[in-house]
């Protein structure tokens, strides 16, 4: 069977024929007709449907799956954004707070460092002029060679040539700190410092066998003719440290020519005490009679201290002299009167610098300096000084080598230091208690010559061997309190600070502060006469409520610092600084001013009163003609 008409078929399918013209069909163009759709058959288009149903509907869950996990990542993404943001805020906000922390204390720091230096500048212009001769500074003079060294000394090869990395590991060791330009190498061993056999010899009979640490690096660097700040704390030997270079400069002038009349001297040391400055002249003698026993002249040193006849002292040195260790007052009532000149000297030291200098002896210094008349070494030494007396004392120097062994102001470590809660009324009676503590000898000390009358007395009552010493007695009374304590007569010294400043006893085994000294330094040296030169000893302070609590603080820092048992009462204070008095702050660790650990410079007493001094003295001076030595406590004739 045919189809006619078909679709498919090019001239279609044809219907039967009813009416000719009626039934005649128009042909149709497909191109023509827009409506014309190719003929799918049924079949076709059910599977067509079918299919696209099918992917219709995979589409659409295609869709709603693709929108579910979006919503989910959504919500997770929203879930995960709220906690990160909280996180975030919370993290940020701490790092806020500390970044404004941060900031806060560099500024806190900032501010104190500005505020200290300011007040430096303050005390730098009441120290007014700097440490150097005002001739000298009048005309223009100032020194920046070094001094050539003693007696063309050198170090031997050995230590000549000792690589940097060595002398590094050296001090390291030995806990010593330099400061300065072409240090010598740390020299451990006397026989190899080349040092005359007599002074070698010296050192054996008083049982020296090995150098300190300050004397490995400071004997070789004054050896050398450097200027020297040396500071190390007490009983560490400084005194050979100045005083074998000082004999050696001595040595070299008599063998270069006799010292005949009027001539001399060579070397200088100024000590803040009398007793200090005899010590001292002692420790020459010794060794120079040394010198002498081993072929070499006797090199003469002459004692100018106040107390002994002017005229005997000045004809000493007319004598023609090596080396003079003077007071301050005394030496300059000399240099004035012109019963002695320093033409010749080379060489300056000042021992317990810092001290004088806190003495008010600052003017004499200075106008001593007025009487050399060309460049000197210059060395100064002590177991304190703050950084404001370094920076000072440094403008008396030239190119200077600071060896500095444990912290400016730190206690020795071999006295076991006791802080002990007193009343007022009880301390006498306490007194008699504590000295049962140790063997003698004992050192008691009070802050004002009353007091060491007081507390003479009562324990003269009590029938302790006792004598006492203060700036109140005559030189003759003092004099003889020393010696017998000295000789083991007596078991019991008492004294101001006098006899804290540098004072040798042999052995002392316990010290006594009968009240706490009002400078922290004060402390530092009183109780470092005892614990020397590698002995232990005892300290015991005696603490109640009449103290500044400011020195209590320092008190109790220096305890910590030292390992000490720091008692319940000091453990109870608290600094209202938030602990900034022990943070190094523009290179300070505490109180640039006097050395005290437990303020800043900016609530220094010690400062406060000097402050105080200075005016009620400058008034005084303006109406009475003052007595400038009125500051001098416990000093006073001294000169
Ligand atoms: N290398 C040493 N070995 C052992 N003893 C020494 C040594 N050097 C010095 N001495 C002795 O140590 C004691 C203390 O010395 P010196 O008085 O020089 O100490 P100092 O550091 O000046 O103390 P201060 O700061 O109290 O004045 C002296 O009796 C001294 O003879």
């Amino acid at each position: 069977m045919t189809m006619e008409g078909s679709a498919t078929g090019s001239q279609g399918r044809k219907r039967p024929a009813a009416d000719d013209e009626e039934d005649k069909v128009p042909e149709l163009d497909p191109e023509e007709d827009e409506q014309y759709q190719d003929y799918v058959p049924k079949k076709h288009r059910k599977s067509a449907l079918k299919e696209e149903l099918t992917s219709q509907r995979q589409k659409e869950r295609k869709e709603e799956a693709e929108r579910v996990v979006r919503d989910r990542v959504a919500d997770e993404k929203k879930k995960r954004g709220i906690a990160n943001s909280l996180l975030a805020v919370s993290q940020k906000l701490r790092q806020e707070e500390e970044a404004n922390q941060d900031g806060r204390e560099e500024a806190e720091r900032d501010h104190i460092k500005n505020e200290e230096d300011a007040l430096l500048e303050q005390v730098q212009l009441q120290m007014s002029t700097p440490l150097i001769s005002v001739r000298e500074r009048a005309k223009g003079i100032s020194y920046t060679e070094r001094m050539p060294s003693i007696g063309m000394w050198q170090p031997i090869r050995k230590y000549r040539d000792m690589p940097d990395e060595e002398r590094i590991a050296t001090r390291e060791k030995f806990f010593i700190e330099v400061n300065g330009k072409d240090i010598p190498a740390p020299i451990k061993r006397f026989e190899e410092m080349r040092l005359p056999k007599g002074i070698l010899e010296g050192l054996k009979l008083k049982g020296i066998s090995r150098p300190t640490q300050i004397q490995m690096q400071g004997i070789p660097a004054a050896l050398m003719g450097r200027d020297i700040i040396g500071i190390a704390f007490t009983g560490s030997g400084k005194t050979l440290v100045f005083g074998l270079p000082m004999i050696m400069v001595s040595l070299e002038m008599e063998l270069r020519a006799k010292v005949t009349n009027t001539e001399g001297p060579y070397g200088l040391i100024i000590a803040p005490s009398r007793e200090l400055a005899h010590q001292t002249y002692e420790v020459l003698e010794f060794y120079t009679d040394q010198l002498a026993e081993h072929g070499f002249s006797k090199l003469r040193a002459v004692l100018t201290i106040g107390g002994l006849a002017t005229g005997n002292q000045a004809t000493a040195i007319r004598k023609g002299c090596h080396m003079v260790v003077a007071t301050p007052g005394r030496l300059n009532d000399l240099l004035t009167k012109k019963r002695m000149s320093l033409v010749q000297c080379q060489f300056l030291c000042l021992d317990e610098a810092d001290r004088m200098i806190d003495l008010g002896f600052e003017e004499e210094i200075r106008n001593t300096l007025d009487h050399f008349r060309g460049q000197r070494q210059t060395l100064l030494f002590s177991a304190t000084m703050p950084k404001k007396i370094q920076d000072f004392a440094k403008t008396a120097l030239v190119d200077a080598v600071v060896i500095n062994v444990g912290r400016a102001g730190a206690a020795n470590l071999d006295v076991i230091q006791e802080v002990e809660y007193v009343k007022q009324e009880a301390k006498l009676v306490y007194l008699l208690k504590c000295l049962q503590k140790t063997p003698p000898p004992v050192l008691i000390f009070c802050e004002n010559k009353s007091d060491v009358d007081d507390v003479h007395e009562y324990l003269l009552l009590k029938s302790v061997e006792v004598v006492a010493i203060h700036g109140g007695l005559d030189q003759e009374e003092r004099h003889e309190a020393i010696k017998s304590f000295k000789e083991g007569s007596k078991d019991v010294l008492i004294g101001t600070d006098v006899a804290s400043k540098g004072l040798d006893f042999p052995a002392i085994q316990h010290v006594i502060n009968f009240d706490m000294p009002k400078e922290i330094e004060n402390y530092v040296h009183r109780i470092g006469r005892t614990g020397r030169c590698g002995r232990t000893g005892v300290a015991t302070t005696f603490v109640n409520k009449n103290q500044d609590e400011t020195i209590l603080l320092d008190l109790k820092a220096l305890l910590v610092e030292a390992g000490q048992h720091v008692p319940p009462f000091l453990a109870a204070l608290d600094p209202d600084t938030g602990g900034k008095e022990e943070e190094e702050i523009g290179g300070v660790k505490g109180c640039a001013y006097c050395g005290g650990l437990g303020h800043r410079i900016a609530n220094c007493p010690k400062l406060e009163n000097t402050r105080q001094k200075t005016t009620a003295s400058q008034k005084d001076y303006l109406t009475t003609g003052g007595n400038r030595y009125s500051g001098t406590e416990g000093y006073a004739g001294d000169w």
